[in-house]
């Protein structure tokens, strides 16, 4: 059983896959994803043990190529640890967790996962402050594509499609020379999106992207979100209603480690056991 010790800048780095993090192990590059059943994601039977406590409790979950799930769920349901899981920064205790049909991510490096098409922004944002928008999002590129300090004249055409395709997404495309330090909250994270964009994910894993936002940075997460939607699979853990009810198609409720309930959101918040959990009378 593995616990996190990381610090925020491992955090960071582990998101981008700038290091070799995880088992330290070294492993062929994994080849490219199936997705050719349809399930971008599956978790069987996992759980996670810290100590004597079970984070996670026989978890099974299944995220279809192009969904955008949204997870949900009180306080210490499990639902970091299941992001965590994902990425490959808390190994399962027991069960398989496996990204399309063949990567079984239990035998890849955090930075494996990365490479292979898993990307994560964690709540904080990561960005850095004293670049500009654009040598943050061209920093965050592949290592054979990454140019610090660039001149967007000396970018190769795919690196410059990316960047523009990218600044496009997360409207950002007028502060390409603003430096990140001075954007506002909602603006910071979605370059910290952006950051993920350029690395072309194929799964995306948002984490409490909302929070600390203003209902309008809100209102414009859950438009990215939406238009993410048609070339990514999306995994989205929040816990504002109001954006939960703007983006999602199919919601997971965890409690104490598993499943409480699945369904439309209107489903899930008529249902007694969630109600009695964590929404409330
Ligand atoms: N590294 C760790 N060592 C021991 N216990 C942990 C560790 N990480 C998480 N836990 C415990 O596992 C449980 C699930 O935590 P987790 O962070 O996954 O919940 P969460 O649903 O993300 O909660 P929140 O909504 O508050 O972020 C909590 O009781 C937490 O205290």
């Amino acid at each position: 059983m593995l616990t996190d010790k990381s610090t925020p800048s491992e955090q960071s780095n582990h998101e981008y896959g700038r290091t070799h993090g995880g088992t330290g192990r070294s492993h062929p590059k994994p080849a490219g994803v199936d997705f050719s059943h349809g399930i971008a994601l599956y978790l069987e039977e996992v759980s996670v043990w810290f100590d004597s406590f079970r984070a996670l409790n026989n978890l099974s979950l299944y995220i279809e190529e192009g969904e955008l799930r949204c997870i949900i769920g009180p306080n210490g349901a499990g639902k970091t640890t299941l992001m965590d899981v994902i990425t490959g920064k808390t190994r399962p205790t027991e069960g398989s967790v496996f990204f399309g049909q063949t990567h079984n991510l239990a035998n890849l490096s955090t930075e494996e996962i990365a490479e292979a098409g898993i990307g994560r922004k964690f709540q904080k944002p990561t960005v850095f402050e004293n670049f500009t928008v654009m040598d943050n999002l061209l920093l965050a590129a592949p290592k054979d594509k990454r140019v610090v300090k660039s001149l967007f004249n000396k970018l190769d055409a795919d690196t410059r499609d990316t960047l523009n395709s990218t600044l496009e997404q997360i409207r950002l495309t007028d502060k390409i020379n603003k430096p990140a330090g001075l954007l506002s909250h909602g603006q910071k994270q979605w370059l910290e999106i952006g950051m993920l964009l350029m690395q072309s994910p194929k799964l995306i894993l948002l984490d409490e992207p909302v929070a600390g936002m203003t209902d309008a940075e809100t209102e414009h997460t859950a438009e990215l979100c939406l238009r993410l939607k048609q070339n990514h699979t999306l995994v989205v853990v929040e816990h504002d209603m109001t954006f939960i009810d703007a983006i999602s198609e199919k919601v997971t409720v965890l409690a104490q480690g598993a499943i409480l309930a699945e369904g439309t959101l209107a489903e899930v918040q008529a249902n007694e056991a969630v109600i009695e959990s964590y929404l409330g009378r």
